[in-house]
């Protein structure tokens, strides 16, 4: 299509779509030019406005998707690494959604036939053994325990705090975290800092191609099966903008707040792009349907920071120079409005400008010619100057001149135009609770092709076939319960409700007594919590060594009631049968935990103290063949989350529900954890050896074993 208003002495080297016929001047003739306006299709609903500038904290290290420093095989000599939880399990590929919830399918995650057994017994209100120690007067721990050398080597780790919550990060100075730097290593504190650098520019790097892979498997996933029709959410979106929405609802990449100036951190020159939605995903061009992103700056003007340049590499000789064509306008006097405001704004305050090439590649024959736009990465430059130039048709184009900055990498014409975009190993599963839970649970694997293994998902935890829950009698508190003593409730919870007026737990405790059935206040009341279900929005997502795990999309405020470890309910007898690695021991730990005791003497169902009844049926909840996402939150020797005892569906205290509330503020995209609190040396095979698992959580206090 020919623009009426672009000069008339510019040859057309510019895409298709913005080609520039001949105009009236000669000194801009062979430059690289690109042109305000439509780029490519104008995305449905995409948000051109700009958006207040800040400089995002986040981007450097919410990425929580690279993976954790943690112990490596080669780490733990003497140790056999058979970490990886999928390990034999069999893709689920096969196998439908609608398997999962009718249990058709196999449940391929069964280890049949393996001999080694796993250990089972999680147990609540971590505990570990030295802890035990500390608090029953024993504190050789503490003294033995080295404090945490600098440049001791992968060996030597931090003691484990004698504490259920991980301490406070990042206090190097307090208690047993001091750092010590060593006699004779005198550079080490400018090693470390090099080496700490190092290790976030390449956490940053592959957040942003993790990023993209997982964009790339959402879309790839779209075509592949067409699922947006499937879902209902197609009707006619095309399938990348498709593709950008789920992405920018389950993997937050809606993060307005890192839109900004310069370059942007873990991009690179030359990195190629296959859509203008990885430009958006990547944060280097958000102006989805414009050639030119801008900024606003807190006194209401605009900056721009990006241009996507359509000329050809057929029609280029220099990189160093391009020029930009704006808006046209009636007269040459008339004043600089939108994005070409915002490119003069750059030039006077000498804000550096990304800038994006657009290479078309022609692919077919001329009969059935298909035109792949792909986007480059091409570095950063200043807007030297504009100037107004007379179009043919009488009208007025503002020019801008933009020149690269010195002192970056070059780029290869010849090299880019062959680069083809990279075919992507990758799966996704679009909600996996096939809408049992409220908010939908994506699925992502950017390593490979496996999807997740099979099993029935269920909301709602199952009871063992003849057990039938006995529900508590309730409170009369219409209105919402208070800490009263007339709230049979809170009396229930030794005098205190659980819960603050921001729905978070006040203190982990070894159990919490909800309002259930029968109570009369509504499902407002204060001291509902946990039954309402998951409310922010999650993702399972492939682990570089933990097998699958579970992460967070959104802030998760500490305290939050996060998820409930949902399964099949069954007797101690069974569970030993099953001996599989989603047991999570229920029911007994009222009276492991020493800070507890004082909950024990005021909860009056606790007070009776531990049941001396040899007899005593204890339950496990086993997630292995049916069960909800938490079956695959993995164990982390820091924590993100603790596992609260909770009753309202019945009194039984045998039978509680595992609730998991957050122990800390947890930042998007950071894996979701537990401590399954495994006593080392403590777990057996069938032959009574003792089985040793490295653990992988990559925290600095990774006691270096799950058991
Ligand atoms: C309840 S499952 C968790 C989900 C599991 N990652 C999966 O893919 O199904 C427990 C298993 O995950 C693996 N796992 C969990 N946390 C781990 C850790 N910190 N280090 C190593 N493996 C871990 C172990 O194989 C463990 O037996």
């Amino acid at each position: 299509m020919v623009d009426e208003g672009a000069p008339a002495a510019v040859t057309a080297i510019g895409d298709r779509r913005h080609k520039a016929p001949a105009v009236g001047g000669d000194r801009i003739d062979g430059d690289l030019v690109a042109k305000e306006g439509d780029l490519a299709a104008v995305a449905e609903g995409a948000d051109s406005l700009p958006k207040d500038c800040k400089i995002p904290e986040v981007l450097e290290n919410n990425g929580a998707t690279g993976e954790p420093l943690g112990a490596k095989p080669s780490d733990l000599p003497g140790l056999k690494c058979n970490g990886a939880a999928e390990e034999g399990n069999s893709v689920g590929k096969g196998c439908t959604l609608q398997g999962f919830m009718t249990g058709q399918c196999t449940a391929l995650g069964l280890r049949k036939g393996h001999k080694a057994v796993v250990p089972w017994r999680f147990q609540i209100g971590y505990n570990p053994k030295w802890a035990q120690d500390l608090f029953s007067g024993n504190k050789s721990r503490q003294t033995e325990e080295p404090a945490f050398t600098v440049g001791d080597g992968p060996s030597q780790r931090a003691p484990v705090m004698a504490n259920n919550r991980p301490p406070l990060k990042g206090s190097a100075s307090s208690g047993q975290h001091s750092l010590k730097v060593q006699k004779g290593t005198g550079s080490a504190p400018k090693k470390r800092k090099v080496d700490q650098d190092n290790h976030r520019i390449s956490t940053v790097r592959q957040n942003v191609l993790s990023k993209l892979r997982e964009f790339r498997i959402v879309y790839k996933k779209l075509l592949e099966d067409d699922e947006v029709k499937g879902t209902g959410r197609g009707h006619g979106v095309r399938p990348d903008i498709a593709a950008f929405n789920i992405f920018r609802e389950r993997f937050c990449a809606d993060r307005d707040d890192m839109r900004y100036d310069g370059s942007i951190p873990g991009v690179r020159i030359g990195d190629v792009f296959n859509s203008v939605m990885e430009l958006h995903i990547v944060g280097i061009h958000r102006a989805q349907s414009l050639l030119v992103d801008h900024i606003k700056k807190k006194d209401g003007t605009r900056l721009a920071v990006s241009v996507v340049s359509h000329a050809q590499p057929s029609a280029v000789d220099n990189l160093n120079f391009l020029l930009h064509f704006g808006s046209t306008v009636a007269t040459c006097e008339q004043k600089l409005g939108g994005t070409d405001r915002a490119l003069e704004e750059s030039m006077e305050t000498d804000t550096p400008v990304r800038v994006i090439h657009a290479l078309v590649t022609e692919l077919g024959d001329e009969d059935r010619c298909k035109q792949l736009t792909s986007y480059v990465y091409g570095g950063l430059y200043l807007v030297e100057k504009f100037q107004r130039e007379k179009t043919t048709g009488g009208q007025y184009v503002t020019t801008f001149h933009l020149r690269r900055m010195a002192e970056q990498q070059q780029i290869d014409w010849q090299v880019l135009k062959t680069k083809r975009p990279e075919s992507i190993d990758g799966t996704f599963t679009v909600d996996i609770s096939g809408g049992l839970d409220k908010i939908p649970i994506s699925a992502i694997n950017s390593i490979s092709n496996e999807y997740l293994m099979t099993f029935r998902y269920i909301s709602q935890i199952e009871y063992p076939q003849e057990y039938r829950p006995d529900p508590p009698s309730g409170c009369d508190c219409v209105g919402g319960c208070s800490v009263s003593q007339k709230c049979a409730c809170t009396v229930k919870n030794g005098g205190e409700l659980p819960y603050n007026d921001i729905g978070g737990n006040i203190e982990e405790r070894p159990l919490i007594y909800e309002c259930g059935p029968s109570c009369k206040c509504p499902p407002t009341c204060r001291n509902r919590v946990s039954q309402h279900g998951v409310k922010f929005r999650l993702q399972v997502f492939k682990t570089n060594s933990m097998g699958w795990g579970v992460r967070t999309l959104d802030f998760i405020p500490n305290g939050s009631f996060v998820c409930e470890y949902i399964g099949e309910i069954l007797k101690d007898e069974e569970a030993q049968k099953r001996n599989d690695e989603y047991l999570f021991g229920i029911g007994n730990n009222y009276y492991d935990v020493p800070r507890w005791k004082v909950w024990t003497k005021i909860i009056p169902s606790l007070q009776n103290g531990p049941s001396e009844d040899d007899d005593k049926i204890v339950f496990s909840v086993d997630a292995l063949n049916q069960g909800n996402f938490t079956r695959f939150i993995n164990h982390s020797c820091t924590p993100n989350l603790y596992p609260q005892n909770v009753l309202h569906d019945d009194d039984n205290i045998s039978m509680p529900r595992i609730m998991f509330f957050a122990s800390e503020d947890i930042p998007p995209l950071k894996e979701l954890s537990y401590d399954y609190n495994y006593e080392i040396d403590k777990v057996y095979d069938f032959d009574g050896n003792i089985k040793m698992k490295p653990c992988f959580c990559g925290s600095i206090e990774c006691t270096g074993r799950l058991y």
